[in-house]
């Protein structure tokens, strides 16, 4: 069964003109996000990130092609209708952007108030929201008196507060320490799981990618080099832009000085091999060198893991005689991929 994609670009492409002359933002964008998944947009910063969320929620025009969200097209729609698009997405911003001269429950309320609700129904709602985030406790208190994660917390009750379908997190934890960082990614996954609510996460980490995400779409100067699920982008990334994300989570290669270090203290062949916990690397190198007169010993290794699964790459210095090396790394390639680092 094919699901419906809950928001779509289809040959986006979005141009700034300053002064004299024309800036690209965005150029060529097709993506499809699926309802109930999480998606994430990874990019360096410029790579047109923001850009992308402010045509979700119809903030800017693209200058071509099209943006349909819940199945309305943006670029054609009459501004009453775009009303409705945009109460269907709530939103949560790195700096928070609470209402300082309010309190939590107060903010929270905003928009039920902006919506018209009345203070029997506001109340319960609140209340019911401060509670699913975990707050209700700080009811009372003013945004200054919380630390950044109950920011966020409030941020996201508030973003939920009219039961929105899609919720935009644009570098939702950039301004969070990594514990922190962990409770407001589990409390998304919790919005996406028992909500059901489609997460847009905008970010410029791919540890935050792996994290939370199912779906990963990397945009490098106003482009979509590669997208996937986040699994196989993970395992087997091809665009430079997206090793290097990969790359900076899993620190999955040796270079530079490390590498040089492992070199002058293991003379003999260096391979890495990918580890997938379904294919049991470990199983296979025992076996593989008991039939080879091959010694190994493990000289660097970047694993992670993802969603249940371990994954990353382990480095290995072979010793033995050069025909013994290379029959245990064909028979390693049998069943992972195995890189010999060059000399
Ligand atoms: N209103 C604007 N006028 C002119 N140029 C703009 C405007 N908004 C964005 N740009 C340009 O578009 C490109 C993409 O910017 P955007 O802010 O979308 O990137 P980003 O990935 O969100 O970066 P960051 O992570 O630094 O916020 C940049 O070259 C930027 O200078």
């Amino acid at each position: 069964m094919s699901v419906t994609p809950i928001i779509e670009f289809r040959g986006v492409r979005k141009e700034f003109a300053t002064g004299d002359r024309t800036v690209v933002a965005l150029d060529g964008i097709d993506l499809s996000i699926d309802e109930g998944e999480v998606f994430a947009v990874i990019g360096y910063s410029g790579a047109g990130k923001s850009t992308l969320v402010r045509l979700v929620n119809a903030l800017e025009p693209a200058t071509s092609g099209s943006v349909r969200v819940d199945g309305t097209d943006l670029t054609t729609v009459r501004e009453r209708d775009l009303r409705a698009v945009r109460r269907d997405i709530g939103m949560i911003f790195q700096q928070f952007n609470l209402l300082r001269s309010r309190t939590v429950f107060g903010n929270v309320a905003y928009p039920l108030r902006v919506a018209g609700w009345d203070k029997a129904r506001r109340e319960e709602r609140v209340t019911e929201l401060l509670r699913f985030v975990g707050i209700t406790d700080k009811a009372w208190h003013y945004p200054d008196q919380l630390s950044g994660g109950q920011k966020q917390r409030v941020g996201i009750a508030r973003a939920l507060a009219t039961s929105p379908r899609i919720l935009l997190a644009d570098e939702s934890t950039s301004a969070l320490d990594p514990e922190t960082t962990g409770d407001v990614l589990r409390l998304l996954q919790r919005v996406n799981t028992e909500l059901g609510v489609t997460i847009v996460v905008i970010t410029h980490e791919m540890d935050v990618v792996r994290r939370i995400a199912d779906t990963v779409a990397v945009l490098d100067s106003g482009r979509v080099v590669e997208q996937g699920s986040v699994l196989d982008v993970f395992t087997a990334p091809e665009a430079v832009a997206t090793r290097g994300f990969v790359q900076s989570v899993l620190h999955d290669r040796p270079g530079g000085e490390e590498l040089r270090g492992i070199r002058e203290r293991h003379p003999g062949r260096l391979v890495t091999a990918a580890l997938r916990d379904d294919r049991r690397i470990g199983t296979v190198l025992s076996g593989a060198v008991g039939r080879h007169d091959v010694r190994f010993e493990i000289v660097h290794g970047g694993i992670k893991d993802l969603g249940g699964r371990s994954i990353g790459r382990l480095t290995l210095e072979l010793i033995g005689t050069d025909p013994d090396v290379d029959a245990l790394i064909a028979e390693l390639r049998q069943h992972t991929e195995v890189e010999e680092v060059p000399a």
